[in-house]
């Protein structure tokens, strides 16, 4: 058996778009429009494939880049290829976490996997949310979006509800597959308590396959431990991992809305649980790596006292750059970067931090960076989803006069006032 090895140094560095040597690593486009107006796809540039032998699709846009950088043709976007359902022979029901009210990268993956079981069948890929309007169902694969949020309160942990509502759709539409996210207490609780009942319904092949990592040759293989797998035929209930498939990427659905006949009359709901609210966290306890929402300060912070409350004010966890840190000005648990901790944040707001590779390198897994530097041509800035161009200290100044809480003005400052008054 030939084993496809890889670099993994060639690996980071393709990776890394500011890496020096990365134009020379990067991959051919994988998609591109030639001088014909045809689009034309080179399927082997398409991904990598990783250490464990799954192929990763290659998110960073690299491959994008090189074309252009190379000279060749322009990549254009084509556009996706609509696919419309009328009438399902069946449906596979994808159940997605929608961490903070939209898809994640893990529920595509999922939306993948559906898409994957269906194959060329008729089988509807559903998408089962309990909220409302949610974007991007389309694109990620969902011919049908089945919306229960009328029968479950989204905002409160009840995993009761879901599941009733959730044995009312699988009565209704008997669908061939559930697939869930194994993650807590997510989509891995919900599609176990699932299963349990499905079981005890007496349902056939409701025993879940957890730590799905992928499917291949109508076998599900679970991930076991570092080294083992364990292998069965697909089973109607999957909790997989993230990357267990591909992401749709080529073609467009319909997520045609569908209604349960059932109403919330109709739906069992045994209440054992009461949910007490959430207990508010003080988000500088959250160790770094998982803080959901960083505030991070480099050397362009002057007025550390108006840094800490603007992270107050915000419900921020605070991260600095390494000379941030070395100056002193904060401690070394809360240095990113690639000597201090990677952190993968929905949200990273880098202040006055100017975007070494060794700061970006921590930052990779962070769903969304905003920079504020008065330098418009910093890495950060590059690397950043929106960037504000203006003093660091005057923004957060700013955000917290917005938000109700200017920041104090220090009692030395204030005489100051009086006196010049
Ligand atoms: C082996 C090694 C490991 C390292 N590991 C790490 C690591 O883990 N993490 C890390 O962060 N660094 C690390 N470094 C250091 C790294 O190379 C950079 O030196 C460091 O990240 C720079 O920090 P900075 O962006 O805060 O400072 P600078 O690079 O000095 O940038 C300051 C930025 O602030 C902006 N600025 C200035 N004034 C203002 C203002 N008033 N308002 C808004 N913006 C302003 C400037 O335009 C500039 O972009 C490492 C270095 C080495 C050699």
């Amino acid at each position: 058996m030939s084993v496809r090895r890889i670099d993994p140094h060639a690996e980071r560095i393709r990776r890394n778009r500011l890496h020096p040597r990365h134009r020379e690593f990067a991959r051919p486009a994988w998609r591109w429009t030639s001088a014909e107006g045809v689009t034309r796809i080179n399927p082997h540039a398409l991904g990598a494939i990783g250490p464990n032998g799954i192929k990763r699709l290659d998110r960073s846009g690299a491959s994008v880049e090189a074309s252009i950088a190379g000279g060749g043709q322009a990549s254009t976007e084509p556009a996706r290829r609509q696919i419309t359902l009328e009438v399902p022979s069946g449906y596979i029901m994808v159940v997605p976490e929608l961490a903070e009210g939209r898809l994640s990268d893990h529920d595509r993956d999922l939306l993948g996997l559906a898409r994957q079981l269906a194959g060329d069948t008729d089988l509807a890929v559903t998408a089962v949310t309990f909220l409302s309007d949610v974007a991007g169902l389309e694109e990620a694969g969902a011919d049908r979006r089945l919306d229960l949020a009328n029968l479950v309160d989204a905002e409160t942990y009840d995993p009761e509800s879901r599941l009733a509502a959730l044995v009312a759709a699988e009565r209704e539409l008997v669908p061939s597959h559930w697939i869930f996210a194994d993650d807590f207490p997510g989509g891995g609780d919900l599609g176990r308590r699932l299963a349990a009942r499905l079981t005890s319904d007496g349902v056939q092949e409701a025993r879940p396959a957890t730590r799905v990592w992928q499917v291949a040759d109508g076998r599900s293989l679970s991930r076991a431990g570092d080294r083992q797998d364990i292998q069965r035929d697909v089973p109607k209930i999957l909790i997989a991992l993230a990357e267990c498939a591909d992401p749709v990427s080529e073609t467009r659905h319909e997520a045609r809305p569908m209604t349960l006949e059932a109403d919330n009359a109709a739906i069992e709901i045994t209440a054992g649980i009461v949910d007490r609210g959430r207990v508010a966290v003080d988000p500088q306890q959250i160790p770094l790596a998982q803080a959901p929402f960083i505030l991070s300060a480099g050397r362009g912070v002057a007025d550390w006292a108006g840094f800490h409350h603007a992270a107050d004010v915000l419900g921020a966890s605070e991260g600095a750059s390494r000379v941030a840190v070395d100056d002193g000005n904060m401690p070394r648990a809360r240095q990113v970067g690639a000597t201090g901790t990677f952190v993968a944040a929905s949200c990273y707001i880098a202040v006055g931090i100017s975007g070494a590779v060794q700061h970006l390198q921590g930052i990779t897994r962070c769903q969304r960076v905003i920079a504020i530097n008065r330098d418009p041509t910093c890495d950060m800035v590059k690397r950043a989803d929106l960037a504000i161009i203006a003093d660091g200290d005057a923004v957060l100044a700013a955000v917290c006069q917005q938000l109700g809480r200017p920041t104090p003005v220090p009692a030395a400052t204030e005489e100051r006032c009086h006196d010049a008054a």
